[in-house]
């Protein structure tokens, strides 16, 4: 099948092209950002003698004559408008930013005002352990947040057996590239070398993300305390939940009834390392408990499971091929 990367000179699109060079079923044949007129060897000199394809001004025309399903790895916003046009086309669409991701009243009170609201009631969440069937049948997949996405996997088992009148705690915390490629005062290599620190607490636009769809898969309006953190490191992200068990429950039990089937979960008898998952479309889960005090532990590459390469999964499942089929396992170890 015949794809396109819209998005392809930013992080997230590079990756998508390196997962897509190697993919047996899909073929890359159009990328673009918001020039063109260069070839993507110019643009990643890394591709250098691994894929010779000219890189286009984007237009969704163009993508509808020679694709049947395009990846944005476009900002917020943005991505939207070439969504809708796409769509319109007949053309799939795997979206990686939040454009489809929320109901509208919480996309419109987080991000902006929603131009394409006809499409919102057809995008499907793109969290494969919990909405592979949907996926299946989808046109428009709303790839998750990478915090949702380490978040999400790590508290959803345990949310029938967490008292909610308590408070859950996320401590999360990320690699630069989540940030994307353009520098910023926060991004900036004296900032960031050798430092730790904490931003959005609690106003993080991922928290609400997190919320809606616990709320929407367990039919519960649970309080989720959500802060992110950048650590000096290029991509991996950590994220550790605390909450408070109503019962004497058995966690380890909890989680691998929860993923028995998943390819790729992997839950761990020690705690979670990002570099045991760089490179890869792995979660690592470890949980733990102290009395009702509940750990969880999960680590994803930012970039891959929080972004490209699950929305390559998303895209198989959609197309009916194997979740797995070009998915990256090999970890950059060490
Ligand atoms: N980085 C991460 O870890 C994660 C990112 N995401 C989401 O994925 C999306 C992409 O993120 P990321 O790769 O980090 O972002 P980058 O900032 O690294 O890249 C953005 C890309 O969008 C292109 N672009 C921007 N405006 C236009 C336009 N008008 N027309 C065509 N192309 C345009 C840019 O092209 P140009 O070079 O020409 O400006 C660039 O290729 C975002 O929505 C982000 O929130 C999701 C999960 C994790
Ligand atoms: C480190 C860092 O800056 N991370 C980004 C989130 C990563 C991301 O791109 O998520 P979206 O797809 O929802 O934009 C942030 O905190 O906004």
């Amino acid at each position: 099948m015949n794809v396109a990367i819209i998005g392809a000179s930013g992080y997230t699109g590079l990756e998508l092209i390196k997962i897509l060079i190697n993919h047996p079923k899909f073929n890359i044949s159009y990328i673009a950002n918001s020039s063109g007129e260069m070839n993507v060897q110019d643009l990643h000199p890394c591709l250098k003698n691994v894929i010779n394809i000219d890189v286009d001004l984007a237009n969704a025309l163009e993508v509808s004559k020679v694709a049947d399903l395009a990846f944005l790895a476009l900002p917020h916003k943005t991505s939207m408008a070439f969504a809708k046009e796409l769509l319109e086309l007949g053309v799939k669409v795997v979206d990686l930013s939040a454009d489809y991701r929320l109901e509208l009243e919480t996309y419109e009170k987080h991000y902006c005002e929603h131009t394409d609201k006809e499409h919102i009631n057809d995008a499907v969440y793109g969290l494969p352990e919990y909405f592979r069937d949907e996926i299946k049948n989808a046109k428009l997949i709303a790839n998750p947040g990478c915090y949702p996405t380490a978040s999400l996997l790590a508290l959803l088992p345990f949310i029938d057996h967490i008292d909610t009148n308590a408070p859950i705690f996320i401590d999360a915390k990320s690699g630069v590239s989540g940030a994307g490629k353009n520098p910023s005062e926060t991004t900036h290599y004296c900032q960031i070398n050798d430092n730790v620190h904490a931003y959005n607490p609690f106003k993080h636009r991922h928290m609400p993300e997190i919320h809606e769809k616990v709320r929407i898969l367990k039919g519960k309006d649970v309080s989720i305390n959500f802060v992110p953190h950048l650590l000096p490191l290029t991509r991996g992200m950590l994220v550790s939940v605390f909450a408070t068990l109503k019962d004497d429950i058995d966690v380890n039990e909890v989680l691998n009834n929860a993923y028995k089937d998943c390819e790729f979960i992997r839950i761990r008898e020690k705690p979670v390392d990002v570099k045991s998952v760089a490179g890869t479309n792995f979660c690592d889960l470890f949980t733990a408990k102290n009395g009702k005090a509940l750990f969880v532990s999960s680590a994803i590459d930012n970039l891959l499971r929080g972004a490209s390469s699950q929305a390559v999964v998303n895209a198989n499942i959609l197309c009916g091929y194997e979740e797995y089929e070009g998915i990256p396992k090999i970890a950059y170890v060490p």
